[in-house]
């Protein structure tokens, strides 16, 4: 049998971090090598498969990146991306990047790091999510000439714990389209006397609501009929095992900045 693939999690204790190690430690292509959490967490020490509630697996919950590891995944904040992003950097250790809500300047770091050693970044590591990035970049190219035209509006549901918004997958989304169809604003929310609706802005809603995992609506209005994409997510794994997959596919590559159009062939 194959060596399996050493990885190591970073925010390992979060709500993906525990479902990343728990479906790393029933892969038989993968080995949990580090659970990593940041210096103040009050987990250090604590094994990662109890905490994922799978009862000991042998792993404590560490800060530092041991000797021998293939990729390091991380889900945690943009501070900790930002971290874990020069250690990888520093000792060319394969990264994937999933943390939402970098500044332009934390994502620069990603990107420099990226020369250094192979990063595969994405807001969202779902399958089906990656699969609506491509519909909706054909919906806005078929699109973009309409003469009666079209307006673009992205709503994005999450649970009420998420701390960064719009999502990166909705903001993905916006970009996505504005380089199809070249509208120049991005409008977040809308209140008051606001005036008609201008066709240079995509609109942007997000909505917190309870255990959401992740809904994001694609929405064209046109006159006489609408079009939209719609992607949902039933549980995490469908970001976790996406994640899985760019760290298996990260683990082999050069240094260079990859997506997951790169991991998933798409
Ligand atoms: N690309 C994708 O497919 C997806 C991306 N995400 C993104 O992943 C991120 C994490 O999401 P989620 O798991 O829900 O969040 P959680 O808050 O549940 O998990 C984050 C974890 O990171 C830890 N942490 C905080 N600061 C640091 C640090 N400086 N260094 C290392 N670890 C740290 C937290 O510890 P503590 O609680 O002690 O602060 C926590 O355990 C978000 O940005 C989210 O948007 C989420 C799902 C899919
Ligand atoms: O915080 C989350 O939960 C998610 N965050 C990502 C984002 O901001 O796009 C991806 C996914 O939608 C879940």
């Amino acid at each position: 049998m194959a060596v399996p693939i050493r990885i190591a999690i970073h925010g390992a204790a979060g709500r993906m971090g525990q479902r990343l190690v728990a479906l790393t430690h029933v892969d038989p292509e993968l080995e949990l090598a580090a659970a990593l959490e940041s210096a103040s967490s009050p987990v250090l020490g604590q094994d990662a498969g109890e905490i994922a509630g799978l009862g000991k697996i042998g792993v404590e919950i560490t800060t530092s990146i041991p000797e021998h590891v293939d990729a390091v995944i991380d889900f945690s904040v943009p501070e900790g991306a930002v971290a874990i992003a020069g250690v990888c950097a520093e000792r060319q250790i394969p990264l994937v990047e999933a943390t939402t809500g970098l500044s332009d300047e934390q994502r620069q770091v990603i990107l420099e790091a990226a020369q250094l050693t192979p990063v595969v970044m994405a807001p969202s590591m779902s399958l089906a999510v990656n699969l609506a990035m491509k519909l909706v970049a054909e919906a806005g190219k078929a699109l973009k000439n309409l003469p009666g035209g079209v307006d673009v509006e992205i709503v994005e549901r999450h649970h009420r714990f998420k701390e960064d918004a719009p999502s990166g997958t909705a903001l993905k989304f916006g970009e996505i389209v504005a380089t199809e169809m070249g509208q120049s604003e991005h409008k977040h929310g809308r209140e008051g006397m606001t005036g008609q609706r201008s066709q240079s802005e995509i609109g942007y809603h997000a909505l917190r609501t309870g255990d959401n995992v992740g809904e994001h609506q694609i929405i064209f209005g046109m006159m006489g009929e609408t079009l939209e994409v719609y992607v949902r997510g039933h549980t995490r794994d469908s970001y976790a095992y996406g994640a899985l997959a760019a760290a298996k596919f990260v683990a082999t590559q050069g240094a260079g900045l990859y997506t997951m159009k790169d991991v998933l062939d798409i």
